[in-house]
């Protein structure tokens, strides 16, 4: 056994756990069991109140998070100690969004001044663009963003892009382009004109083949249409931490955004990375998004265990992973804007918390991060909320709803909300055998065939959900949102005492990957590897099955 599973709460969750009543009862016991397991903070309400938990469930899971030093481990983030231990780095995204005259040392030295100049930059360069004063090589005004990148680079900007449109500025478009299938570029391409398209190649690395094959390909298309390289710089742009390698590749040293080793991938969002969402929306709803962000990391670093909110949403899916065999974890976006969120959320938490090990390498001898899954509601209800309300899986939900819509056109918003509302509901109360042969009662069925519709008809409940509610959806909120999620990732990750910052489980792929691109261009057919890998190999080759 680790030390974790040894560990007096752990043992202690084991039974409670399974003690708690249904939720059903929990509710008809107790009137303020909303007003016990709900609270606010940075502008979002989360509602954790139809969760299989009691008073001494939550004792016990606060206990945990005690006893395996998420303080200490909160601290040391926050504070730029080097946390991701594999890779040598400190962690610091919330250093973008710390105030400007904060003081956030890596290696002894104040890395805020630097955050504060990069953002200064993106802010006359998003200011150039959206006025119209930057011009492309031909003199005409840029109308196109197009936004190459991927992972991090990519998720991150479409998603909070999308969420905040109504933000947008009518003078532009933005293209996001991730995928190295050429089918993604050449869709983009074909719809612009060369003149007028700004590209803004986004790689913290500089070394992602998907993003360099994509801007060479944009780069060729430039060029094939009349442009010079020379005229190259006004329309290429790079967000990177390899400066070196940008400039090598040909991006001008004065259109490269700086970026750091102590930001991961896909805690980006909030650096020069985030340029295409600055570009839509200003780069005063930007510093906002930052702000909300920073709330929420202020709250998580100070308000009591009982009352933070990455904690509690941490622990509880702790406690489901862990002491009731979930496997996947479902966020349900009730906002046609957020439709992209439960993406975004899936890389942060899998790449994060996918891991085996603990950080002293010992093989963990229980479950880590979950699948996490999802889209928007309502259309999931009419697709796999099925198997959440009657399928054999544990899958707790996050249910997340703005009140107020950006498009209150008749009766819409209240539907959806009654929709949400509806199935946290559902999946709480569930519908006994009773209540589904009394259902029956009028129809004309035979008594033995009520029976066996109304064992069709049962649905166990107890199937737990958070609702995350906020006044509506804002930059701030937004912002908020995400950061509340980033710290969830890290309070799992702190309490199975794993690297949630490091994601070596890609590396092989890629590296095996290049060995293959080598062989599909080979003179000869591919026969040193596995059977399986050679055929496939040696068919792509000819073309044909
Ligand atoms: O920004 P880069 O260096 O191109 O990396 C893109 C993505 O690739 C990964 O390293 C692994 O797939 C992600 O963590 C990252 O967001």
């Amino acid at each position: 056994m680790t030390k974790l599973t040894e560990s007096q709460s752990w043992q202690a969750l084991s039974q409670l756990s399974q003690q708690v009543a249904h939720m059903r009862s929990l509710f008809a016991n107790d009137p303020q069991r909303f007003e016990t397991y709900s609270f606010k903070a940075a502008g979002l309400m989360l509602d954790y109140s139809k969760n299989r938990i009691d008073a001494e469930t939550l004792k016990a899971l606060l206990a945990l998070a005690e006893e395996a030093g998420l303080q200490q481990k909160k601290a040391a983030m926050f504070n730029g100690e080097i946390i991701n231990t594999t890779e040598g780095r400190a962690v610091l995204h919330t250093a973008l969004r710390a105030a400007a005259d904060a003081d956030v040392k890596v290696d002894g030295v104040n890395v805020v001044p630097e955050v504060q100049q990069t953002l200064n930059k993106m802010e006359q360069f998003v200011a150039s663009v959206r006025d119209g004063e930057w011009k492309g090589y031909t003199g005409k005004t840029i109308t196109d963003v197009v936004s190459i990148g991927i992972g991090g680079s990519f998720l991150g900007p479409k998603i909070a892009s999308e969420a905040l449109r109504p933000y947008w500025t009518e003078a532009l478009k933005c293209h996001f382009v991730a995928n190295v299938d050429g089918t993604a570029i050449c869709e983009k391409l074909k719809k612009l004109d060369h003149e007028t398209t700004l590209f803004i190649m986004s790689s913290k690395s500089f070394g992602t083949q998907e993003t360099l094959t994509n801007t060479l390909t944009a780069k060729d298309w430039f060029l094939a249409a009349g442009a010079s390289q020379a005229d190259v710089a006004k329309h290429f742009v790079a967000v990177t931490s390899n400066v070196a390698k940008a400039t090598e590749f040909g991006i001008d040293a004065g259109n490269i955004f700086p970026m750091w080793d102590w930001v991961g991938g896909r805690y980006s969002l909030w650096s020069a990375i985030g340029l295409p969402i600055a570009v839509l929306i200003g780069m005063d709803n930007f510093r906002a998004m930052l702000s909300g962000a920073r709330e929420m990391d202020e709250h998580f670093l100070e308000a009591p265990l009982a009352t933070n909110m990455p904690v509690i949403m941490g622990m509880l899916s702790v406690l489901y992973g862990n002491f009731h065999d979930a496997q996947s974890h479902v966020v349900l976006t009730y906002d046609h804007y957020l439709r992209g969120l439960p993406a975004y959320f899936q890389q942060l938490d899998m790449e994060s918390n996918g891991k085996h090990v603990t950080l002293c390498g010992e093989q963990v001898d229980h479950s880590t991060g979950p699948v996490i899954w999802g889209g928007e509601g309502t259309n999931g209800q009419h697709a796999y909320h099925q198997l959440l309300h009657q399928g054999t899986a544990l899958i707790p939900a996050d249910f997340i709803m703005p009140l107020q819509s950006h498009n209150p056109v008749g009766e819409h918003h209240a539907q959806l909300a009654s929709n949400c509302f509806g199935q946290t509901q559902a999946l709480m109360q569930g519908r006994t055998f009773e209540e589904s042969l009394a259902e029956l009662s009028s129809s004309s069925l035979s008594q033995q065939e009520r029976e066996l519709i109304a064992k069709h008809k049962v649905m166990t409940g107890n199937k737990p959900s958070n609702t995350i509610l906020m006044d509506k959806l804002t930059p701030e909120t937004l912002g908020a949102l995400i950061a509340l999620y980033e710290h969830r990732t890290f309070v799992q990750g702190a309490i199975w005492d794993i690297n949630s910052f490091d994601q070596w489980g890609v590396e092989l792929g890629k590296t095996l990957g290049n060995d293959v691109l080598a062989r599909l261009g080979a003179d000869t057919d591919a026969t040193e590897l596995d059977a399986s890998s050679n055929a496939l190999i040696n068919m792509f080759r000819k073309g044909n099955i």
